[in-house]
């Protein structure tokens, strides 16, 4: 079993190696959370490209190399290429910082969770890497009761709250 925590990244740096789908759907998060975020990688995809030519996000445009993760507080490895991907876990782990790898659950030191958000309330669900879309299914299941008046949601608070109320007469 994980630890579950959130984390305050803001003006922390996070470097992504990759910037294809996934490393922009990771920044988008850190980018959420106000996190001072490097991108690593000879091409990015369409929606990075718009947040690098805002000043969002710094962009070296090139391979992987292990000093990249120098400063870092945390790392994401998020290439197509497994072998790079594990270069990059294990050089975070020299460093002595966390890393997130995009293609090996079990490498990860920390896993990104599928996320409700609604203002400053988050509901952040995880299959502890078992089935990332079993994750997003729930999230989405979730969202659709919302958006229905949220009555299966409400009905499962109710029942925890009368839960806690006979756990409180024992
Ligand atoms: C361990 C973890 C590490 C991490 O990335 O943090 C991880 C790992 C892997 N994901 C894989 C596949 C897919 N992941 C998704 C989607 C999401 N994956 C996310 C998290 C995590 N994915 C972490 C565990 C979270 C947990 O505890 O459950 C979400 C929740 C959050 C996010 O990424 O933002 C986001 C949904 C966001 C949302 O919509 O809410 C989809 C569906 C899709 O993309 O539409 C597919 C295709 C599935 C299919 O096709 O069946 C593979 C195989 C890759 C391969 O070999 O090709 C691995 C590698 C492995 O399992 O070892
Ligand atoms: N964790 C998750 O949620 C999911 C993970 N995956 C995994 O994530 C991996 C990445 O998927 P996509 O983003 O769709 O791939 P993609 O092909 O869109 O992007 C790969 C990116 O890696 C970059 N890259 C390749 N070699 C590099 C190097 N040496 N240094 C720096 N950058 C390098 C490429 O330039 C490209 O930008 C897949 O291989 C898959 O295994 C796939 C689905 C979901």
């Amino acid at each position: 079993m994980h630890y579950a925590a959130f984390l305050n990244l803001r003006n922390k740096a996070c470097v992504v190696v990759g910037g294809g789908t996934i490393a922009t759907r990771k920044i988008q998060k850190l980018l959420q959370a106000k996190a001072d975020v490097t991108v690593i990688s000879p091409d990015v995809h369409p929606n990075l490209q718009g947040w690098i030519a805002n000043g969002l996000v710094r962009h070296l445009a090139r391979a992987y190399q292990p000093t990249d993760l120098a400063h870092a507080t945390l790392a994401f490895a998020a290439t197509d290429n497994r072998a790079v991907n594990a270069s990059v876990a294990r050089d975070a782990a020299a460093y002595g910082i966390w890393c997130n790898v995009a293609d090996d659950a079990e490498a990860c030191d920390f896993m990104v969770p599928a996320v409700h958000q609604h203002g400053s309330v988050q509901i952040a669900i995880s299959t502890s890497g078992q089935s990332p879309a079993l994750a997003k299914r729930l999230r989405e299941a979730l969202e659709e009761d919302l958006a229905d008046g949220g009555r299966r949601f409400y009905d499962l608070l109710t029942s925890s709250r009368i839960d806690d109320a006979q756990h409180a007469d024992d």
